[in-house]
């Protein structure tokens, strides 16, 4: 790929409409020079400039929601012009990741382990684990080869998922989300495998795209992010904010490691586990305190970040955190301190020497002046001064680039009743329930024969999840230890599970079982709300569920940034700490926010 220097125009090309030609669908003829839509084998993708491109027409082309006014064609898709050139895209650097190749099986192990696979049922035969790609506080992260598509997917293996309620429940509003949320900048999941028993799993293994690194690590992997790679990156990030936000829904954890990047420079919204949908008639309203002016201000710290390489308000504490904001900023006006709802901070506000704000040009001395206007907007420290996503998509900084007809919003309100169980208190058992259900959306079949009040099938065969959950130990055992890995092959082909159908009753008719187990769904759906009308799913309300043993993992978290780019760290573990200091950054950031949210 060639430098930086042409990227702008790269960019602006390949947003600008040059014709009325829509992108209809993947059977489109594409000529010579046009790209062809994506075709679902993303294996070339990291070192493809062009993939992004590929992806993007086609994602942009299923989605759901555009302009009706387009005139002829409009129907079919959002346009985008047909033959850009990104060919000034300069490749970002991504982790190698090879120090996380798990380590060669014991021979011994491996047979008798694939002796199991061998009576093993289930669509887990479809994929072949490869190697752990990140960790995170819910479990392990793998790569797999799809063999169906031959695509390379990311496999996340949720542990003991109801251990707590309230973990359980962030995991199902994560699933939900992101199964309702379409957009080329929010990652997507392609499948939740089947658990083995209805009422018994514990584990389960959720299937992503696959990408390949995050923006933590691509910041810190590279010192020389052009202000194209900037500007880009900002574009998304507002763009995906914007279909988000207009669905009603707040992440309100974002941060660069919530950010999925290809070295493309494709990125994508992870992580909504402690999101938020409004439905503006909800008594949830009441106590709803924050408003999408949080995830503006945290795409504005985001900002900042790429921009100078660190974060912009490492603060080790609340006040440490106001004292760098008020720095940087300077004192808010009298105004906007009274708007702050906790008193603590309003009073160390009031109380403070009044501090001028530092011209952001000091702080950036090398970024585009634009990009600093637009930073000081997303940055005002009243949520109201601060632009709607879709402002900032209008603003000056993305002339050339932003594209109403490329800036979907979302047009199809999120069912108040798909988020009901955020009113109630929920027992293990509900949750399972509700998670189960939801992973029938992705196992039609057995959905609708669910929905018939007929699932018995679920516990004729075991399901290739064991096979998976015996491959996600061993790559967890051995990863890091610097051995080799072999990863398990399923040696049989299986029978889709949805496949086996339901036995029923002579009459063809459900059994009462089956009714009553629709029925039990049923009754989860309808419990009453908790007395207080709190937010029963998180009981911590707003603040993040992070109460639980698994919390403490995450200064076990593994870094892909310890490679990227840059010789590999020989020891995994080696920089727990930073990255402890910096989510701690990041959730005071979140804390400080709410402050004034
Ligand atoms: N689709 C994906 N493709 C590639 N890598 C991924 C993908 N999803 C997650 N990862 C990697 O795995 C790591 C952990 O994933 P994730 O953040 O989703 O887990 P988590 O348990 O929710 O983490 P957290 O501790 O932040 O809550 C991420 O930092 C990222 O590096």
């Amino acid at each position: 790929m060639g430098g930086g220097g042409t990227l702008v125009d790269g960019i602006r090309r390949l947003f600008q409409r040059r014709t009325s030609a829509a992108i209809k669908s993947s059977d489109d003829e594409p000529s010579h020079n046009h790209f062809n839509y994506y075709n679902g084998d993303r294996s070339g993708s990291a070192n493809d400039g062009h993939s992004f491109v590929r992806d993007l027409r086609a994602q942009l082309a299923s989605l759901p929601n555009h302009d009706a006014d387009e005139g002829e064609g409009a129907e079919d898709g959002l346009r985008v012009e047909v033959d850009f050139d990104i060919s000034g895209l300069k490749l970002i650097r991504v982790p190698t990741r090879a120090h996380f190749k798990a380590a060669s099986m014991d021979p011994q192990k491996k047979g008798a382990l694939e002796t199991e696979f061998f009576t093993e049922y289930g669509e887990a035969s479809r994929y072949q684990v490869q190697e752990v790609v990140g960790k995170g506080s819910y479990g392990v992260v793998g790569s797999a080869i799809d063999t169906h598509t031959g695509e390379k997917v990311a496999i996340k293996k949720i542990n003991d998922v109801f251990e707590h309620v309230s973990d359980a429940t962030r995991i199902l509003r994560e699933i939900k989300l992101l199964r309702l949320l379409k957009h080329p900048d929010i990652v997507e999941i392609k499948h939740i495998m089947l658990p083995p028993s209805r009422r018994e799993f514990r584990d389960i293994y959720v299937v992503f795209e696959l990408m390949e690194s995050d923006l933590h690590q691509v910041i810190r992997a590279n010192d020389d992010l052009t202000p194209e790679h900037h500007q880009f990156f900002l574009y998304q990030l507002l763009r995906g904010l914007k279909y988000i936000h207009t669905a009603n829904v707040f992440h309100r954890d974002l941060k660069p490691k919530n950010i999925l990047a290809n070295a493309d420079c494709k990125l994508k919204i992870c992580d909504f586990g402690l999101a938020r949908v409004s439905f503006n008639d909800a008594p949830s309203a009441i106590f709803w305190t924050y408003t999408p002016a949080i995830d503006i201000w945290s795409i504005g710290c985001i900002f900042a970040e790429m921009l100078c390489g660190k974060p912009l308000f490492p603060g080790k504490n609340v006040v440490h955190q106001l004292d760098l904001m008020t720095d940087l900023l300077g004192t808010p006006p009298a105004e906007s301190i009274s708007r702050i709802r906790n008193e603590k901070a309003r009073r160390y506000l009031s109380s403070m020497r009044k501090k001028q704000p530092v011209p952001l040009s000091q702080k950036f001395p090398n970024a585009d002046p634009l990009a600093l206007r637009l930073l000081e907007r997303l940055l005002a420290f009243d949520p109201k001064d601060r632009p709607t996503a879709e402002e900032a998509l209008a603003d000056p900084y993305f002339r050339g680039l932003a594209n109403v007809d490329r800036e979907p919003v979302s047009n199809q309100p999120i069912s108040k009743l798909e988020f009901e169980f955020e009113r109630r208190k929920l027992s293990k058992d509900d949750v399972r329930e509700l998670i189960y259900r939801e992973i029938l959306e992705y196992h039609p079949q057995m959905l609708q024969e669910f929905l018939r009040g007929g699932d018995q099938t679920n516990f004729m065969y075991p399901s290739g999840v064991d096979r998976f959950k015996r491959q996600f130990a061993h790559l967890e055992e051995h990863y890091g230890k610097g051995e080799r890995s072999t990863p398990l092959q399923r040696q049989h082909a299986s029978l889709p599970r949805e496949r086996v159908p339901a036995p029923k009753d002579e009459d063809g008719q459900n059994n009462d079982f089956e009714r009553r187990t629709a029925a039990s769904v049923e009754t989860t759906l309808q419990s009453p709300p908790r007395a207080d009308g709190t937010d029963a799913g998180n009981s911590n309300g707003p603040s993040k569920p992070n109460q639980s043993a698994r919390s403490l993992l995450k200064s076990a978290s593994i870094s892909a940034s310890k490679c990227i780019g840059v010789k590999p760290s020989k020891d995994p573990e080696e920089e727990p700490i930073a990255e402890v200091n910096e989510e701690g950054v990041d959730e005071l950031t979140e804390k400080v926010d709410a402050l004034h949210a």
